[in-house]
């Protein structure tokens, strides 16, 4: 798919912004401060909704406004899709060729992206929790259904830990409401854990591949998903149910003294290995900056296998930091396959013979020129 044009309204430091005909490759050269990453963040925010770098979407909004609004022209395999997203301190609005979509997650998917940025290091140094946001965000952009299950397990888990709370230090605790949730909360997070799983496998697939072309077939890299229950490669949905309710029965006890869930999908990690040992503990500074990019360049093909089409991809202030030789291939890799835009503070960190037709816009202060 190709972003034909975007339009922003009171994001970040834009005020008024609208870029028409972009390129297969663009670059966003300016200094440090100007726009380039809030410029690819909005392209992010358009495919999901939500920002990389932050949970609070008022921070998208511009200072002293009170909404922002982002529109975006996008050729798909089928045609030309439009798209819409007004940020508000009341929620979000989207619309698909001008059509509001009632469901946030009917309009998630519709543009899809891979971004590769320097805080994806993190997903490899960082903690679990950075993890599980990597896995939820990749796999629910690829299938809708995911996020569903995903809101509806975090709300079971937000009445549970309530209750668990409420409970401490009471006589006769309230087991059968607790029960209730049990169930609630297994049945959604079987769900989210199968979906996990299988996508993992996949990306594996893929990421083992592209790692061993990285590294000229010197490192195997492996991703393990680590349950807090159950066995790691285990599918099967009723077993994973029994699983679920068993550990959950296990924990109870300890579960009511510390006033929360203490297994399920929000407990779970995923680890990486390069020639069987785990990268987040062993691996080099360079070892865990490739395994980020296998992992982000192995996305691209999953989501081009899963929905027919190569997503965008948006490549903020990382390209500079490889090598020639990875930058090289990264490049040469999905030129004429994939749209890329790539944020930089010059050319001259760039290899640019790769990069010479790229389509080159200056950003200064929160406008774009070319
Ligand atoms: N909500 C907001 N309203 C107005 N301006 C904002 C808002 N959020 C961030 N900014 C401004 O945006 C600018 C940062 O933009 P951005 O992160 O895109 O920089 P950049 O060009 O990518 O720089 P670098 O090369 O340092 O990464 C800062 O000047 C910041 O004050």
């Amino acid at each position: 798919m190709f972003v034909k044009s975007i339009s922003l309204q009171h994001y970040r430091n834009y005020e008024a912004l609208q870029l028409d005909s972009f390129g297969d490759v663009n670059l966003l050269i300016g200094q440090n401060a100007q726009g380039k990453t809030n410029l690819v963040e909005a392209i992010f925010v358009l495919a999901l909704t939500k920002s990389h770098r932050t949970s609070r979407d008022r921070e998208l909004i511009s200072f002293q406004e009170k909404s922002a609004h982002l529109s975006a022209m996008v050729e798909k395999k089928y045609g030309p899709l439009s798209l819409d997203l007004s940020l508000s301190p009341q929620g979000k609005k989207a619309k698909l060729n001008g059509l509001e979509q009632r469901k946030l997650s009917d309009f998630i998917g519709s543009l899809n992206v891979v971004m590769f940025a320097p805080e994806d290091l993190e997903i490899v140094k960082g903690t679990p929790g950075i993890r599980r946001r990597f896995l939820d965000m990749e796999i629910g952009q690829v299938q809708p259904g995911y996020l569903y299950h995903l809101q509806q397990y975090q709300k079971v888990l937000n009445q549970r830990n309530n209750l668990l709370k409420q409970m401490w230090g009471k006589d006769k605790p309230q087991q059968g409401l607790l029960e209730v949730w049990d169930q609630q909360l297994a049945e959604h997070g079987v769900k989210i854990i199968k979906k996990r799983k299988q996508f993992i496998v996949k990306l594996q697939r893929w990421a083992e591949t592209i790692h061993h072309g990285i590294t000229n077939g010197s490192e195997d890299l492996k991703l393990v998903y680590l349950p807090s229950f159950g066995e790691e490669a285990e599918e099967d949905e009723a077993y994973l149910f029994e699983q679920f309710m068993l550990k959950l029965s296990q924990l109870k006890d300890q579960e009511l003294r510390r006033g929360m869930t203490l297994a399920g999908p929000h407990r779970d990690d995923l680890a990486f290995y390069i020639n069987g040992r785990e990268v987040h503990t062993y691996g080099s500074q360079g070892q865990q900056r490739t395994t980020a990019l296998s992992l982000k360049l192995a996305e691209i093909e999953l989501i081009q296998e899963e929905i027919g089409e190569y997503p965008v991809l948006l490549l903020d202030d990382v390209l500079s930091e490889l090598d020639p030789y990875r930058q090289t291939q990264l490049i040469e890799t999905f030129q004429s396959k994939v749209q890329t835009f790539i944020t930089a503070t010059g050319v001259e960190s760039l290899s640019v013979d790769k990069l010479k037709n790229a389509n080159i816009y200056q950003v200064h202060d929160g406008h774009v020129g070319s």
